[in-house]
């Protein structure tokens, strides 16, 4: 399904702020799976996730989706395929318009443009019949605007939003870091459901082990910019913490020393 064949990012080349990102990454996603993707600060997580949304270019290397290489792509035209959700639940959703004008503008991603926002009786039936599984009660609040729901809700939505269109893809970019552990886990809850129901393709990046350990059907683990760990199935579902942290110490050859790792 997703396809990364040896890609690499260096930031800034040939300056004294250079950085390598992306050593050479490569990695091969089935239809369905859902991966957690852990690693400690500037381990190249998000760098990754860019790379494949196409907010940048990559240095090296070849990314493709369903067998078409999307390499050279850029962002908005990759955005048909792919849905992302980002850790600020102030992105993703336009604050001064309305849940069903947001509804509306989600479900309409990838056809042709409209000047029409508002949302006929027949949609307002769709979008309740959406918004009620998540049990937040904004399904009688379809007028209300967006900028007054809770953070939680709000990501509620975002993610709902994002996978309207049925992405080949769903990028969640700590998508609950932000939210009060309660809502976290509620949204996290509502991810694994929306995610296993419509069996999406998924990378999922979380500073929460357990939440990685938890989620999904894959882990990967990244390390100065290189996948490090890559467990899946039978393997990845009898894994505990401490299990990770000395597959951590083996394959790194040091202890692993990221504060918002080992505290999460
Ligand atoms: N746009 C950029 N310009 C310069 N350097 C960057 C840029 N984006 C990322 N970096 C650097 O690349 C490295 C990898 O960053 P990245 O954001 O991918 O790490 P991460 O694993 O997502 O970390 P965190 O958990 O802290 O978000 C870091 O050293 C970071 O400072």
């Amino acid at each position: 399904m997703l396809d990364i064949v040896h890609i690499a990012k260096t930031f800034n080349p040939g300056t004294i702020t250079e950085k390598i990102a992306l050593v050479d990454v490569s990695l091969h996603l089935d239809d369905g799976d859902f991966v957690t993707v852990i690693g400690g600060n500037g381990a190249g997580k998000s760098t990754l996730m860019n790379s494949i949304a196409g907010t940048f270019p990559v240095d090296r290397g070849s990314i493709s989706i369903d067998g078409e290489d999307i390499t050279s792509w850029p962002e908005h035209r990759r955005a048909k395929y792919i849905g992302r959700v980002f850790q600020d639940p102030m992105m993703g959703t336009a604050a001064g318009m309305m849940i069903e004008e947001n509804l509306a503008i989600a479900s309409r991603r990838g056809k042709m443009p409209t000047l029409r926002w508002s949302a006929p009786e027949s949609n307002r039936t769709k979008f309740r019949e959406l918004l009620a599984p998540l049990k937040l009660g904004l399904e009688d609040r379809l007028e209300s605007k967006v900028g007054l729901l809770s953070g939680g809700q709000r990501q509620a939505l975002t993610l709902l939003m994002a996978t309207m269109a049925n992405p080949k893809l769903l990028l969640l970019d700590e998508h609950t870091a932000a939210l009060d552990p309660k809502t976290a886990e509620k949204v996290l809850d509502i991810t694994t459901k929306i995610v296993g129901e419509r069996h999406l393709t998924t990378l999922m990046i979380t500073h929460n082990m357990r939440d990685a350990l938890r989620c999904g059907n894959r882990l990967i683990m990244m390390y100065d910019g290189k996948i490090l760990i890559d467990v899946k199935g039978e393997e990845k579902k009898n894994l505990t913490v401490p299990d990770l942290l000395a597959m951590f110490e083996k394959a790194a050859g040091s202890e692993l020393t990221s504060d918002s790792l080992l505290l999460s």
